[in-house]
């Protein structure tokens, strides 16, 4: 039998917290605490007496939902208590005296997947959903939760599986009597289900920024107002600004938004052929390790001064890198012109001034094209490296699929490598995933969830 777990659902602090109960003995344990014979009505907010032995715990409102019209699928009890921490250590702990355990990380949810109230997309989403910190990684995450994501990728399953459905009667078909498949109409379904997945798995680059942020770093030659854009674009002075080369020696990072999307951008110190000291040389293989790291480059240029045959090699050295890069002339105040670069037709370029914040804001729109330009599409995307993987699995399987057609294998071939695909697809919505591998998976969920 199932044990009944409890955790507490809220973090630290504030005025009220919440514990959660979920398995079959809900019943018993609320009995128990409440010394009444009955539950609340179900689903309906009641007051009641917590007790701790003789003594009053506390007054809190107690919810109880009857299974299987609960979060879990379970019968589930909610305390909202006082948030002493006495109060929340004491309850669990009278809850596991009188047989509870403490819920592992994910357990609820994991149990909400187990009973059918939700896939493991949604699942995930849920998990996303609560680390969610702005509004393009909770859009992201909604998506998933409420199952837009899921319906996608049941379409795409439908259609799979239904070439499948006829490829396969057909091969039952000893006597041959149906009429065969012709090669153009297996061709054209494959080819669509193979493009929706491909479109899906693109998505993911994008989707991985705004979950996690794009990482951005700033480089540039000595002096060119590197340290200067991270302070104008973060809003305050954190990093030292002077007008002596070599001031930054260490890379100074810091977390900002942009246009509502996460930005962890990186100043780095400035490159030099000749480092003068050992320190400075540090500094900058720093910085080449930055801009390795580094989802986006912003090269920073003085443009009021010609190049230097040093920054001409770092460009050379960025390009080399072969990164998303934005060319930032700085400095815009001092001169109307600039200079040119090598390719730089082929790269974004903004004019700024970090003097007068002329041009951040185009800097700004820039920096996040990529990820409103996929936000005006139609939006679905994945985020999840499990959920990728499993697409691009999936991707191999049916590119391997028209390979085989091509060179008119038969029917039989061609249906296995379908049937992975259709596997991979059926793992991760979490139709066929074996237990271990969802235990590992809900336990990078948070506690209590
Ligand atoms: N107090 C509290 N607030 C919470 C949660 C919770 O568990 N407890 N949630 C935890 O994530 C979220 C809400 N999610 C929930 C999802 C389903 C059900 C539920 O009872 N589902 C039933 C009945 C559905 C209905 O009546 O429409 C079911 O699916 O059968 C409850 C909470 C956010 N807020
Ligand atoms: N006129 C003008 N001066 C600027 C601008 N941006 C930066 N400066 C000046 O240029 C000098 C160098 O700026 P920093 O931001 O320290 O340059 P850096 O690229 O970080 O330099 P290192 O850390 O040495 O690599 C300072 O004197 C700044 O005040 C600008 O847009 N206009
Ligand atoms: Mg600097």
């Amino acid at each position: 039998m199932q044990h009944t777990i409890c955790a507490l659902a809220t973090g630290a602090g504030g005025a009220v917290a919440l514990v959660r109960l979920s398995g079959p003995e809900v019943c018993r344990l609320l009995a128990v605490l409440t010394r009444r014979p009955q539950p609340p009505e179900p689903r309906k907010q009641a007051l009641r007496t917590i007790y701790d032995g003789d003594a009053v715990l506390d007054k809190a409102l107690v919810t109880y939902f009857q299974a299987p019209h609960s979060f879990t699928g379970e019968d589930v009890a909610e305390f909202a208590v006082h948030a002493s921490p006495y109060i929340k250590g004491r309850l669990l702990e009278l809850l596991c005296q009188n047989g509870a355990v403490m819920a592992k990380r994910g357990e609820f949810s994991q149990r909400a997947f187990l009973n059918g109230k939700m896939d493991l997309v949604e699942a995930q989403g849920l998990c996303d959903l609560i680390a969610s910190g702005n509004k393009a990684a909770h859009k992201l995450a909604m998506d998933s939760l409420d199952g837009k994501l899921s319906a996608r990728l049941e379409e795409i399953k439908k259609r799979l599986s239904e070439l499948l459905a006829q490829i396969e009667v057909r091969l039952d078909d000893v006597d041959e009597e149906m009429t065969p498949l012709s090669d153009d109409f297996v061709r054209g379904e494959l080819s669509a289900v193979l493009g929706h997945i491909k479109a899906l798995a693109d998505t993911f680059s994008v989707g991985k920024y705004i979950k996690d942020g794009l990482k951005t770093a700033i480089v540039g030659a000595p002096n060119s107002g590197k340290s200067s854009l991270l302070n104008a674009l973060v809003g305050f002075d954190r990093a030292i600004v002077s007008d002596q080369s070599g001031t930054t020696r260490d890379t100074v990072e810091e977390t900002l938004e942009i246009n509502g999307q996460k930005i962890i951008l990186t100043d780095t110190a400035g490159i030099r052929e000749h480092a003068l000291d050992p320190a400075e040389k540090e500094g900058m293989r720093r910085s080449h390790r930055a801009m390795e790291a580094a989802d986006l480059i912003l090269f920073v240029l003085d443009a009021s001064r010609p190049l230097t045959p040093e920054e001409q090699e770092l460009w050379q050295d960025i390009r080399r890198q072969n990164k998303r890069t934005v060319l930032v002339w700085n400095k815009s105040d001092l001169s109307a012109s600039r200079p040119t670069l090598q390719a730089q037709e082929q790269y974004p370029s903004v004019s700024v001034s970090c003097k007068t914040g002329d041009g951040l804001n185009a800097l700004k729109d820039l920096i996040t094209a990529d990820v409103t330009e996929a936000q005006t599409a139609d939006g679905l995307m994945i985020s999840n490296l499990r959920h990728y993987e499993a697409l691009l699995r999936a991707q191999t399987e049916l590119e391997s699929a028209l390979i085989r057609l091509e060179s008119h294998a038969g029917g039989e071939i061609y249906a296995e490598h379908l049937r992975r695909a259709l596997n991979d697809l059926q793992d991760l919505i979490g139709e066929v995933t074996p237990d271990d591998v969802l235990g590992i998976i809900f336990s990078k969920f948070c506690m209590g969830k």
